[in-house]
């Protein structure tokens, strides 16, 4: 059950590192099956590792990005995730990669399932990496703690790819990808920052945080990058 760790000494450091990890898993998955997918959380801590990953020379045409959750707002919206990758990741040569977001034109999370699946059932894969975050309360993706469908989204048997959900201890309601949907990679890369975050993920078993789910499955390999 224990995941391996990669220290990196600052934040430049470890964005530049998991840039180039991810760079060369999108260059293989092309080299042998003519594409590749990534799956990129939003929030704070990603933008240094966006703006590292699109200055990589790769095919970005055969390259599908997604998010693996978004808050329920416009999509040029500062809390909008996808907003987050365009403006960092998905430009210059990276533009040229096909942009799937989550967000859909309906009023409710709940009425875009249908769409936001279907969308992700056209992606390639197994994808060739998710890398998810953590919150400060456990929840990585948008599994919130307390989150009434929470059962629902950590349904490792369940046959959905994406689902809406309505945070109790967050703004916006969401969609996410499952949990079903997030193993369904070559890797996993869990990419955090501070000492605050480290000192949750280590409780986060005993204390049943939603990132344990990921953290109990050995089905897929999961690696957690980390910098002060
Ligand atoms: O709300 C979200 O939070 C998590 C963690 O974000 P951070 O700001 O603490 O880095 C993120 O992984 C998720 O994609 C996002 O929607």
């Amino acid at each position: 059950m224990s995941k391996p760790w990669r220290l990196f000494e600052d934040r430049e450091a470890l964005a530049q590192a998991l840039a180039e990890h991810l760079a060369q898993r999108l260059r293989d998955d092309i080299a042998g099956r003519g594409e590749a997918s990534l799956a990129l959380s939003g929030g704070s801590t990603p933008k240094p590792m966006f703006q590292a990953l699109a200055q990589q020379s790769l095919n970005w045409e055969q390259v599908s990005l997604t998010l693996v959750d978004e808050r329920w707002v416009d999509r040029d919206h500062p809390d909008s995730n996808e907003c987050l990758l365009r403006e960092n990741l998905h430009r210059g040569p990276a533009a040229a990669a096909r942009l799937v977001g989550l967000k859909t034109p309906h009023a409710r999370a709940s009425e875009g399932e249908g769409e936001a699946e279907a969308r992700i059932a056209n992606l390639p894969r197994p994808f060739s990496a998710v890398v998810l975050g953590m919150g400060g309360d456990g929840h990585t993706a948008s599994w919130f703690p307390q989150a009434a469908n929470l059962p629902r989204l950590l349904d490792q048997n369940g046959s959905a790819l994406v689902a809406a959900t309505e945070p109790v201890t967050a703004p916006h309601a969401r969609m996410t990808l499952t949990l079903p949907a997030v193993l369904n990679s070559s890797e996993i890369i869990l990419h955090i920052t501070g000492d605050d975050k480290k000192a949750v993920l280590g409780e986060a078993i005993a204390r049943g945080f939603p990132v344990a789910a990921v953290l109990r499955q050995s089905s897929t390999p999961l690696s957690i990058w980390w910098a002060p």
